[in-house]
């Protein structure tokens, strides 16, 4: 039991559970996934019935999640029986001929938002993660990066903007060179905390995790083992544990949220629907109680799934409060332009006189 609370699980939660038999999902392969009870990992594989029992791609184990296991402790084996409800989820709509909602993240107590304070903050960006996290049941701690590359005054305006738009989120600026911030940033990071990165390409994730991790935990990232042809693949570790206890998530899919956004992603990622809505009798409809709404149809029969149309839904309530945002922002400007306006209209007057 005390092996599970360092791996993360909260006493308060889950009681009726036979401790025994949990476990705690560290990688996701295709058909099967590494599984620790915090004394050994075991190969483990759903259950038959687990199978039979999905109705969709989110019922499936994901990184981060607590699983149900019948152990094979001789072959480090297991099978999953079940997935307990989770606490916090990140889910990405997987583009291709079929979207499906993917689970990235499970479990997690706080996101990292990783920015890079070199770059050109992306503001806008930076909000929808911080939706994202909110809408994924964590905390979200605001972290910009590569502190050693920028001026006082530099680092000072940046965490001025973030402040603005990211109301009472934490905000931490940090170096992997120098160390500094670091000693901040782990105070949101306590033992038995569960983690996970999100952040573009480059803004130094990578980095910051190796720095955390320190040199001798480095090499647990990626095992190396033999396939089934014999082949030596390098198995990327998405879960691991700091020096200090608290548990960081970083998979891929994690890094790949940054695809999914913006209004070219309700084009392509949601067609069908916006097909579909654009058919509906009434322009503005919001297809809830309106008569000859095709959304509403293609729901009865089974053409668009319920889960879909909730992200969907999710999606367009994120980029309406962007646009808010935006109309906020260009109002301000437009009352900041005409105060300058007056002001100088007023010297012009006292001038005169
Ligand atoms: N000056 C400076 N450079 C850094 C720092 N952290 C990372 N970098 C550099 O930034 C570049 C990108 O860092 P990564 O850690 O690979 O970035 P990442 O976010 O993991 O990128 P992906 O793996 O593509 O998602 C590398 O060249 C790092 O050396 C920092 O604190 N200071
Ligand atoms: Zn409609």
């Amino acid at each position: 039991m005390n092996k599970l609370i360092k791996l993360g699980w909260k006493e308060t939660e889950n009681q009726e559970v036979n401790m025994e038999i949990i476990a705690r999902v560290v990688t996701v392969q295709k058909n099967s996934y590494r599984v620790t009870d915090g004394s050994m990992e075991y190969q483990a594989h759903v259950s038959g019935r687990f199978l039979n029992e999905a109705v969709s791609s989110l019922d499936f184990p994901a990184v981060g999640d607590w699983v149900e296991v019948q152990k094979l402790t001789d072959e480090k084996k297991a099978v999953i029986k079940r997935v307990l409800p989770r606490k916090s989820q990140f889910v990405r709509q997987a583009a291709g001929e079929v979207t499906v909602a993917q689970i990235v993240a499970a479990n997690m107590d706080t996101v990292l938002i990783v920015n890079s304070l070199n770059h050109d903050l992306n503001l806008r960006r930076l909000e929808r993660y911080i939706l994202s996290t909110y809408d994924s049941g964590a905390t979200p701690v605001v972290v910009l990066t590569k502190k050693d590359a920028c001026s006082q005054a530099e680092v000072q305006s940046a965490i001025a903007q973030v402040d603005e738009i990211s109301i009472g989120v934490p905000v931490v600026a940090v170096s992997s060179v120098t160390g500094e911030g670091l000693e901040e940033l782990m105070e949101y990071l306590p033992a038995g905390h569960t983690v996970a990165l999100l952040g573009s390409s480059g803004v130094g994730k990578s980095t910051l995790v190796n720095t955390l991790l320190g040199e001798e935990v480095q090499e647990t990232k990626g095992i190396r083992e033999a396939d089934s042809k014999g082949r030596h693949t390098t198995t990327h570790r998405e879960m691991f544990m700091l020096p200090n206890g608290s548990l960081i998530i970083d998979t891929p899919g994690m890094r790949e949220l940054q695809l999914w956004e913006g209004e070219s992603a309700m084009d392509t990622t949601f067609q069908d629907v916006e097909q579909y809505a654009s058919e509906c009798r009434f322009t503005d409809c919001k297809h809830e109680t309106e008569p000859g709404c095709r959304v509403k149809e293609a729901l009865k029969n089974g053409k668009l799934t319920e889960e879909r149309f909730q992200s969907y839904l999710k999606l367009q309530r994120e980029l309406a409060y962007e646009k808010r945002k935006q109309d906020q922002k260009a109002q301000l400007e437009e009352k900041n332009r005409w105060k300058q306006i007056s002001k100088n209209q007023k010297q012009k007057y006292k001038q005169r006189m």
